[in-house]
């Protein structure tokens, strides 16, 4: 059903209400017939997302999977503002992101989302912690011990917090990982980005980041992941499939609880589906 009486903030009173009384939350992304096509000269353009419709509701855990080539990352940098669409429509928690500025953008991303990748990032120079302070650091009005503070509860939380005072060369890994998500947690995001966080890490530094971002999503953050691995895909709640620059299909699950949830039978149930859809 659509909504009736927008607001300023780009959210309809249908949606608060239902966010308010716990019965619907409101998407924190909605992205409508998006296309991305890119120049390659000789007056040719890869058209790489075609009309690409997505919402994320707030508190979700997406991951996206399809071959190699299929747009998987170009979906996530463009609904994530690391990248400008070409047409279509993006709003994140209401606001139209593709009319922003690069300023208002790169605030945006800077304070309302965190990012994680395949290759970590970090600054080499820095410590560890210091690494995780930056981006809040970034901001001039915080106060240097707060910040201080936070990245240490964050780093306690990740059990690194013996890393601290490390530099980059002297972790692991998944150590690294952690210290990247540490980093992207720091400003407090509505929604976590991770392209493949977990694909340059052995089976088991992926499944202990995985347990780390359960849990993350479970305290509320909204996650979307793209990933090649349905043992990561399996902890998340819904599953994109894309082909060719289109979500071909979804699969919806309920939220992973290690309690209740076989890990290995959802890992299986998403291998079949992935071969029923010719993957
Ligand atoms: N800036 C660009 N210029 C030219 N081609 C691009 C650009 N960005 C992406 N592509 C092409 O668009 C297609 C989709 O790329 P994308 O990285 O989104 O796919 P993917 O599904 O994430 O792939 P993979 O699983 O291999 O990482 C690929 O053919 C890629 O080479």
């Amino acid at each position: 059903m659509r909504d009736i009486v927008e607001t300023k903030s780009g959210l309809s009173m249908r949606n608060i209400v239902e966010t308010k009384i716990g019965l619907l939350k409101s998407n924190i992304v909605e992205a409508k017939s998006m296309n991305k096509k890119v120049a390659l000269g000789n007056d040719h353009e890869l058209h790489i997302l075609k009309d690409v419709n997505l919402d994320i509701e707030e508190g979700e855990f997406i991951s996206v999977m399809g071959p190699s080539g299929s747009g998987k990352s170009t979906l996530l940098y463009n609904v994530s503002g690391m990248d400008r669409f070409s047409s279509g429509s993006v709003t994140f928690n209401g606001s139209e992101i593709g009319s922003m500025k690069e300023e208002e953008l790169a605030q945006l991303r800077l304070k309302s989302m965190g990012f994680i990748f395949q290759d970590i990032n970090l600054l080499k120079n820095l410590s560890l912690i210091d690494n995780v302070m930056f981006p809040a650091l970034v901001s001039k009005e915080v106060d240097k011990n707060v910040v201080y503070q936070k990245a240490k509860r964050l780093m306690e939380m990740m059990g690194i917090e013996k890393l601290a005072d490390n530099l980059i060369t002297q972790g692991s890994g998944g150590q690294l990982q952690r210290v990247a998500i540490c980093r992207a947690l720091i400003n407090d995001p509505d929604i976590l980005f991770g392209d493949e966080p977990t694909g340059a890490l052995d089976s088991k530094s992926s499944a202990d980041i995985m347990a780390i971002l359960a849990e993350i999503n479970r305290q509320g953050t909204t996650i979307m992941l793209v990933t090649h691995d349905a043992k990561v895909a399996a902890k998340t709640e819904r599953v994109l499939f894309m082909v060719d620059g289109k979500i071909v299909t979804q699969k919806k699950m309920r939220k992973y609880d290690p309690q209740l949830d076989d890990i290995k039978r959802r890992e299986e149930n998403i291998m079949k589906w992935l071969v029923e859809n010719g993957f």
